[in-house]
């Protein structure tokens, strides 16, 4: 597998007021390969965000060793940075431009093309209305106009933090249909998010971090089996008698209204022989797969909060006066609430 994200032990403190430290990054390792379309979960303040912006270049790490293709950075940014589109945090628009004029400065500013304007709005499914206001956009049609600046300059690489925030289930959609369409197209996309459920149909690959350092990673089936506990739901009549035996052949189970919960067992007919042998006929026998909420959920010892505000230090990209700034390549919007 040839890397397109590598980071080593990256290690990141926030220093606020009265010496105040916050620990956002503790050691992290992240492994993105070409062509994966790699989740990365965390609960808030994690340091997802915080990660994401040391790998972009918008915030000094303290230690660790990061690489973008291959090549060092921060140290040659710039021979990468035209290779790699990213969105961190919620971008702002100027409300009064159409979203083609938009994306058209933008290309102008960068110096892409600007057929790449119309190719781009198709891509994110926005042709339509290319000449509306922005102001006009509802919230998932602003998050697709800024995956259609990241995608200008056909990077290969694509970093979106919370790409699915605040939108309806037919946003998350066609998200990620669109995320599915560019991993098609060779692709290679990073993908923070805290909506579990939407990490597992997207991606192929996972890492989890919980405060600062890496808790899981790997193809998102693999790290799902590494926390199998191979249970089952079981009906069956008499269901007191039915966990007594279970338990004495060295079974967890849990009882629970009309059904049992029967853990340990790899092997669904052990279960079904050792009630059978005993004149007790299994009706319902489903095995519990663990899903990436219950994983995440017992390696965080958190759930993950969508309605907590971020703090995200975006000063160091506002635009004149603090207003809105759409950069070619990082888009970041975001409020700074340092040392609160
Ligand atoms: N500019 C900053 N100044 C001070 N502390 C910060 C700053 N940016 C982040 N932090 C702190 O670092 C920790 C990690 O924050 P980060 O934004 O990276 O987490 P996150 O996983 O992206 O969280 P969320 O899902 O809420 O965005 C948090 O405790 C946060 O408060």
């Amino acid at each position: 597998m040839s890397a397109v994200i590598e980071i080593e032990g990256l290690r990141k403190t926030f220093h606020g007021p009265h010496r105040s430290r916050q620990v956002a990054v503790d050691g992290f390792d992240l492994l993105v390969g070409r062509g994966e379309i790699h989740g990365f979960l965390g609960p808030n303040g994690s340091g997802k965000t915080t990660t994401l912006r040391a790998l972009l270049g918008l915030v000094r790490a303290d230690g660790g060793r990061m690489r973008l293709f291959g090549e060092d950075v921060p140290r040659h940014q710039a021979r990468v940075a035209g290779r790699v589109g990213a969105i961190v945090e919620t971008p702002q628009f100027f409300g009064n431009f159409t979203g083609h004029r938009t994306l058209r400065l933008l290309a102008l500013a960068g110096g892409v093309p600007p057929r790449r304007v119309d190719e781009v709005l198709e891509q994110v499914g926005l042709r339509g209305r290319g000449q509306d206001q922005v102001r006009g956009y509802s919230l998932g049609m602003r998050q697709r106009l800024a995956v259609a600046s990241a995608l200008l300059k056909e990077p290969e690489l694509l970093i979106l933090d919370e790409p699915a925030n605040g939108l309806d289930p037919a946003g998350i959609r066609e998200m990620r249909d669109l995320m599915r369409d560019l991993a098609a197209a060779g692709v290679t996309v990073l993908l923070s998010s805290h909506i579990l459920g939407e990490i597992q149909l997207i991606c192929d690959h996972v890492t989890i971090i919980s405060a600062g350092r890496r808790v899981a990673t790997g193809p998102v089936e693999q790290v799902l089996a590494g926390h199998d506990q191979h249970e089952w739901r079981v009906g069956v009549p008499e269901p007191e008698r039915a966990a007594g035996l279970l338990r004495r052949a060295g079974l967890a189970v849990d009882e629970h209204a009309g059904h049992l919960v029967v853990g340990g067992a790899p092997d669904g007919g052990e279960i079904s022989r050792l009630l059978g042998e005993q004149g007790l006929w299994v009706r319902e026998l489903v095995p519990l797969r663990p899903d990436l909420e219950s994983v995440f959920l017992e390696l965080t010892g958190d759930s993950p909060d969508p309605d907590l505000p971020r703090q995200v230090d975006g000063a160091a990209l506002a635009g004149p006066g603090g207003g809105p700034l759409i950069d070619l390549d990082v888009t970041v919007g975001g409020t700074r609430e340092v040392g609160a």
